[in-house]
């Protein structure tokens, strides 16, 4: 096990490396590292919550699922008005006797903490509820789309057909990825539909991925390991890893669904709940609707998910972060590094889905605000740039952005890199911060 700590913390991730690692024992391996003496940790402060989680209005399970850990970056990325920090202080029971374990910082004059004093004032004055409205109203459809297509697929044993059904599948989970990162909703139910739960997804893709970025921290890149491996380190790839994962990546991407469910039976099989039986609404319903043979229902629906699970995995991976110009964890980053400016240095945006609201709510898009702004609507991201881009400016970074299918061939050439850039490469422009 390395003892060494990665370029965003102190310590080496707990478990990071076990055979067995899912959501739960990342979970575990903060509660470890993270000095947060059993209750909650904010900064430099411990916090007893305890009576607190059942109010918590963004509901009780983000701070039940984090008890023992270090908050300070969840706390700060989930939250634009200033009431919950002055509701903190109630809670305060002492000093941490640790320092933090991660080294990011948000001080009040840094990039992040001044971006979003702009956008909480902004969002007093710009309409968020149309845009928020429309994208209910594209979630919903693609909701009922998956259903429908699903049994036309079922109806006309139609490989096309399926495969749309699969498309419709992926776009309708995609949406709903809006909507698990807030308050509980219904919506955040529908991604369940593709056999991964959002529970799951509010930890390695919420508070690990969205909060720590191409680093050992980040779920998404371990649970990839050792089949596609982004980080630019030989040691944990070799020939086959770096290239051949270029033929056998895309058979992989239509297994992840399943894998995801089958993982769940074997590994966190406590962790089973009742919104599990979702995706089997689809297979329910298509033989309802149709009456067709056990053996045909399942075949054709096993088709959509591996189709849906395919065009997932490929509108994931090639999002924004594995570009091989961004930072990945080996590369030089800046010392103590506002967690604003780490964000923007592990990410790149994509010119061409930040156009239209469809594309940002269904393939991931305005990237970068959402990462830093996960609580707001996909849909209102994009009246925010005016201020993201002068702070961009004021801060002397600049804003970077490619297309998709750039993203595309970026990734690949990041599977095959090993060598770490041993100087910052990030997207500073001067070295003032
Ligand atoms: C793991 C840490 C936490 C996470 C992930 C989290 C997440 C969230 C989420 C998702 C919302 C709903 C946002 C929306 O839908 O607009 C929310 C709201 C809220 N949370 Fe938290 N929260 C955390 C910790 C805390 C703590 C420690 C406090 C205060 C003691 C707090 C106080 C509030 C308040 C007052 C709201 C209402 C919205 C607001 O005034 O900003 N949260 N939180």
């Amino acid at each position: 096990m390395p003892t060494a700590g990665t370029s965003i913390s102190r310590k080496y991730p707990s478990l990071r490396n076990s055979s067995k690692r899912t959501q739960y024992s990342w979970l575990e391996g903060r509660r470890l590292d993270d000095g947060a003496e059993g209750l909650w940790r904010v900064h430099d402060g411990i916090y007893d919550l305890t009576d607190f989680v059942e109010h918590h209005p963004g509901g009780r399970e983000w701070l039940e699922m984090t008890k023992g850990t270090d908050i300070t970056e969840a706390f700060e990325a989930h939250h634009i008005s200033e009431i919950p920090e002055k509701l903190l202080e109630k809670f305060k029971i002492r000093d941490a006797k640790e320092p933090r374990n991660f080294t990011l910082t948000f001080k009040d004059d840094g990039f992040y903490r001044t971006l979003k004093r702009r956008v909480r004032e902004k969002l007093k004055n710009i309409d968020t509820a149309t845009p928020a409205k429309l994208s209910n109203l594209y979630t919903d459809t693609l909701l009922i789309l998956t259903y429908v297509t699903a049994v036309a697929a079922l109806v006309t044993q139609s490989y096309i057909v399926g495969a749309l059904a699969g498309t419709i599948l992926t776009l309708a989970a995609v949406s709903s990825h809006n909507y698990f990162h807030r308050r509980n909703n219904w919506r955040m139910y529908i991604f369940n539909l593709c056999f991964m739960n959002y529970k799951e997804w509010r930890i390695s893709h919420a508070l690990s991925h969205h909060l720590y970025p191409n680093s050992l921290h980040d779920l998404e890149i371990s649970l990839g390991e050792p089949f596609l491996c982004w980080l630019p380190d030989p040691k944990i790839k070799n020939i086959v890893q770096r290239y051949v994962s270029w033929i056998y990546g895309p058979i992989i991407y239509s297994f992840i669904f399943i894998s995801e469910f089958v993982k769940k039976l074997v590994l966190s099989k406590n962790h089973l709940a009742l919104d599990d039986l979702i995706p089997f609404t689809v297979p329910l319903v298509m033989y309802l609707a149709t009456g067709e043979n056990f053996t045909t229902v399942v075949n054709t629906w096993l088709y959509i998910i591996f189709c849906a699970s395919f065009l997932f995995a490929l509108i994931g991976f090639n999002a924004s972060h594995h570009h091989s110009g961004v930072v990945h964890e080996g590369d030089a980053i800046r010392e103590n590094s506002d967690w604003g400016i780490y964000q923007m240095d592990t990410s790149m945006d994509r010119s061409d889905i930040n156009k239209s609201h469809f594309f940002t709510l269904t393939f991931f898009g305005q990237h970068i605000l959402h990462h830093i702004f996960p609580t707001l609507d996909h849909g209102v991201l994009a009246q925010l740039q005016p201020e993201f881009l002068e702070t961009l400016r004021e801060f002397e970074y600049e804003f970077r952005a490619c297309s998709w299918f750039e993203h595309i061939v970026e990734q690949h050439k990041q599977l095959a890199r090993i060598q770490p850039r041993t100087e910052y490469k990030g997207l500073v422009k001067t070295k003032k911060q």
